[in-house]
């Protein structure tokens, strides 16, 4: 059975390269360098047919994303799964936390899905930490494009014991 991304000669067919520059006052943020490599559910695949993300931070210090949705999240016919839409708010809101200084893991993600986001579609990510009390971190953000919001969500991040970057860096 032939597979999706799979041309008709067996070769796999890659999407061409997408635009994901971010706004001028953006700084491009390295992911990995602050997490390690095991952030590649979302962002494991720069030039693949699921997903592609490039991170910045903006003027604020808070984390965004440009992030390509592309044919192999589809869920409704021509559009993003909703659970693949989850899971890049799952990356990115935790990864805020963590870009703020906060060694966490999400406890709770809510999702909501306001309008369809049709495939190869590429969208802003946008992350803000909110409020930081005891082992609770709470982060929202949003995936939009202009004005048309796709997806509101609000995540619940609790820290870990001695996960903080800095350690984890150190560790290196
Ligand atoms: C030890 C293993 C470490 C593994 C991770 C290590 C390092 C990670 C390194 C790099 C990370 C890389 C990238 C990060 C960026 C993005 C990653 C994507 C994010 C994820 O993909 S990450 C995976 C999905 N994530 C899980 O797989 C979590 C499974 N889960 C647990 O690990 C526990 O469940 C935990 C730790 C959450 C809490 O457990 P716990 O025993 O430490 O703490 P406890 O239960 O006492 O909660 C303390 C206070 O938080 C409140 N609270 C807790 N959970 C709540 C909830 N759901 N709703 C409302 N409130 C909640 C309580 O009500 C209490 O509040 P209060 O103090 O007021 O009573």
């Amino acid at each position: 059975m032939k597979q999706v991304g799979e041309a008709r000669d067996g070769a796999e067919s890659l999407c061409p390269p997408i635009d994901l520059v971010g706004e001028p006052d953006w700084q491009p943020f390295d992911a990995p360098a602050l997490v390690g490599a095991s952030l590649r559910f979302v962002s494991g695949e720069p030039d693949g047919n699921r997903y592609r993300v490039r991170y910045y931070r903006d003027a604020h210090q808070q984390l965004q994303a440009r992030v390509w949705f592309g044919p192999e999240t589809e869920g409704p016919p021509g559009h993003a799964h909703g659970g693949s839409m989850a899971a890049v708010m799952d990356e990115v809101l935790g990864l805020a936390a963590w870009a703020a200084g906060h060694a966490i893991v999400v406890g709770n993600l809510n999702v909501s899905f306001r309008t369809l986001l049709p495939l190869e579609t590429v969208v802003t990510v946008e992350s803000a930490v909110v409020s930081a009390q005891g082992r609770k971190v709470l982060v929202e953000g949003r995936i939009r494009q202009g004005d048309t919001v796709y997806v509101e969500a609000q995540c619940l991040c609790i820290t870990l014991p001695d996960q903080s970057p800095a350690s984890r860096q150190d560790a290196r």
